[in-house]
């Protein structure tokens, strides 16, 4: 009689990148001392997340990157790559990530499809399990694949860069800085197409100037300020952080001062006509702001309401030293 053979379930790791008081210190180079641009950090990364590393210029976030991808060679702590800690097994920790750096750095004399071949001969991957032609169409460049890469445009090889670090199929991908400099349409696209790897089963963390683009993309967001991590957590637990609403209301007729029947909240009256009250929904409702202002005997003809965003957040948590942009802004 022939037995059930079991089949065992395929063992996923708990996150996809765990790192544990990692400190960096570069060493010092002429008059410039020793410097700690990683002060032992500890950072998850949700397996399947899509995960945004934001922090103002000098943070640690290229140090951090490249320690994963191999490149910077970390001072104390550990780091484990889809389970596997780099240190105990380097080249299988390697084979889980793909990185996308900042550069596109790519020989202009080869064709796209030479350089996905080339890379796929760089990490071994067998001729029969190449997926060239598939990573070519899934970034859009089937009809460029035997183009030379210079006669690409910036948006195109950006995403053979995409097609470049996934060669070898790694669960965990990272972009650093993916729409630096690309215009507003193309960003669109790229966020569309980070979206769908996402979507795909990939681990993507990405690195970004663009608050919106964190706020628009990902799920969960860490920020790093002095090489040390100052929150990690749900994008949506981070924005509901800052405690804070905006009602501003067009009333009906001219008023000198803010009612004294708002004295509970804090009120300004910009123009005769439109008055501004913040509060905090923690502890506060808009009924009672409502209520505040048809108690002066006010009607009002419009609303609207604002909402702290990430920007908020970000200066609040790095201390405002930078200048943040929102919108399609940088906030470099
Ligand atoms: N090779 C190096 N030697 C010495 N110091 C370095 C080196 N690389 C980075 N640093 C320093 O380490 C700190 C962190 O730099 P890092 O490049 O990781 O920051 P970052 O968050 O990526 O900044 P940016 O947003 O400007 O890219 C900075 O103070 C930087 O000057």
């Amino acid at each position: 009689m022939a037995h059930a053979v079991p089949v065992s379930p395929i063992r996923l790791p708990a996150s996809a990148v765990e790192v544990r008081g990692l400190t960096k210190t570069y060493a010092g180079t002429g008059k410039a001392g020793p410097k700690l641009a990683l002060k032992g950090i500890d950072l998850t990364i949700p397996r399947g997340s899509l995960f945004a590393l934001l922090g103002p210029n000098g943070a640690g976030k290229s140090t951090l990157i490249n320690i994963l991808a191999g490149l910077v060679n970390k001072s104390a702590g550990s780091v484990a790559i889809w389970g596997t800690d780099i240190d105990e097994h380097p080249r299988q920790a390697r084979a889980s990530i793909g990185v996308v750096p900042q550069e596109l750095n790519m020989d202009p004399f080869f064709t796209p499809r030479e350089i996905l071949e080339l890379q796929a001969g760089l990490y071994g991957v067998p001729k029969r399990e190449r997926r060239t032609d598939e990573l070519l169409a899934a970034v859009g460049l089937s009809d460029k694949a035997d183009a030379h890469a210079r006669s690409l445009s910036g948006g195109m090889k950006r995403r053979l860069m995409v097609a470049k670090a996934m060669v070898h199929s790694p669960p965990v991908l990272v972009l650093d800085e993916p729409t630096a400099g690309v215009d507003v349409e193309l960003r669109h696209l790229l966020w569309e197409h980070v979206r769908m790897l996402n979507r795909a089963g990939s681990t993507v963390l990405l690195t970004t100037h663009y608050l919106q683009e964190a706020e628009e993309l990902c799920d969960t967001i860490a920020i790093i300020n002095h090489g040390a991590v100052v929150a990690c957590e749900a994008k949506s637990s981070l924005l509901r952080r800052v405690d804070a609403k905006a009602v501003i209301m067009l009333v009906d007729r001219d008023l000198d001062a803010v009612p004294a029947t708002l004295a509970g909240f804090t009120a300004d009256l910009p123009e005769p006509r439109r008055l501004v009250v913040r509060y905090q929904p923690s502890r506060q409702r808009i009924d009672a702001v409502l209520a505040a202002v048809a108690a002066a005997g006010l009607s009002i003809v419009d609303l609207t309401t604002e909402q702290s965003d990430l920007e908020d957040i970000f200066l609040q948590l790095t201390g405002g030293a930078h200048a943040a942009a929102s919108g399609t802004g940088a906030a470099a």
